[in-house]
């Protein structure tokens, strides 16, 4: 796949069927645009581009609240999963105030005609410039807007995987997703606390803006240097002693190294319980024990 910032102008010259959307987290309801995409491109012997914006749309309309920074993946995730549904050529726009002014006509103009485009895959719900107008008959090309996809509690969206996340049900959010939902960061220094209590944890710090999945312990898995291993991990402030920053912390099972420094990517499973505050360490030792026969067990 080739990533192309649009501005650069460096457009490739083969067919094309073009993908448009935002595609937060490329879920099970993005995915069915992808699929008929592949379809497309495969019985006109076209290859498949996606026209995107790096960033959340809604930062242009709405007023500023931090989850508007959010994504559902890292950006690196976005690019791989781009891939993995049969992407040829992403083109990135940035979605600012004179994109949103843009008319159908203008966008046509400017955008879609400047790619040799065979056929368009849109979704149910996509808004064609500020005008609403009607691309298909400004383009000429066959446009396809595919219907929702649902289960059985509704449509499958990012904003029903964001409030699945909040509620730590990640069980849920990976389902709605069709992949594990992942957080990526780097290992840093914690209390050093892990080790004296015989549960090290890897503190892990994102530097992404993701998504963070509801205060308390999970069955994860952690990939570290190309290996995944299975343990357990907290979100939370560890109330037992005082703790004043949030952290994700990971206790990897079976594993003894130092990996400060390291990036590693954490894959939420399984939502174990809250956060509780002991009254005293061996409490939540004890506690811990359990939480890892959970976590080993599923
Ligand atoms: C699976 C798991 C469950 C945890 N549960 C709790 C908890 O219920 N309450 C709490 O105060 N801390 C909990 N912690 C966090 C520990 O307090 C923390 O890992 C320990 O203090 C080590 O901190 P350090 O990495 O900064 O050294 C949990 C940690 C893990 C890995
Ligand atoms: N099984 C393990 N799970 C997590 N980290 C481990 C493990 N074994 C060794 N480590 C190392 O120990 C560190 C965690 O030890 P800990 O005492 O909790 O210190 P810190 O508070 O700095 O995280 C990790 O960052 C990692 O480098």
């Amino acid at each position: 796949m080739k990533v192309i910032n649009f501005k650069d102008g460096q457009f490739d010259t083969a067919k094309t069927i073009l993908v448009l959307g935002y595609f937060d987290g490329l879920h099970k309801g993005h995915q069915a645009l992808f699929d008929k995409a592949r379809e497309l491109a495969k019985a006109k012997n076209a290859t498949v581009s996606v026209l995107t914006f790096p960033e959340n749309p809604s930062i242009v309309f709405d007023k500023f609240h931090e989850n508007l920074l959010k994504h559902l993946t890292s950006y690196d995730k976005r690019l791989a999963l781009f891939e993995a549904n049969g992407v040829d050529f992403l083109y990135l726009t940035e979605f600012t105030s004179h994109f949103a002014k843009l008319t159908s006509h203008d966008f046509v103009r400017d955008y879609v005609k400047k790619l040799q485009v065979e056929a368009i895959v849109v979704g149910f719900d996509y808004n064609f410039g500020s005008d609403h107008g009607d691309i298909s008959k400004l383009s000429g090309y066959d446009t396809y807007q595919i219907a929702q996809v649902s289960d059985e509690s509704g449509k499958i969206s990012s904003t029903r995987i964001r409030k699945a996340l909040l509620d730590g049900d990640v069980s849920l959010a990976s389902q709605l997703l069709g992949y594990d939902y992942e957080v990526a960061g780097l290992v840093v220094h914690g209390e050093a606390r892990g080790r004296t209590i015989g549960y090290p944890t890897a503190n892990i710090e994102t530097k992404n803006y993701q998504y963070m999945p509801a205060i308390g312990v999970y069955v994860v898995d952690i990939e570290v240097a190309d290996t995944r291993y299975r343990g357990m991990a907290s979100i939370g402030y560890n109330d037992t002693f005082g703790g004043e920053n949030k952290t994700l912390e990971v206790n990897i099972f079976d594993f003894h190294d130092e990996i400060y420094g390291e990036m590693a990517t954490v894959y939420f499973l399984k939502f174990i319980r809250g956060m509780v505050k002991f009254d005293g360490v061996e409490a939540l030792i004890d506690q811990m024990a359990d939480d890892e026969r959970v976590a080993r067990d599923y």
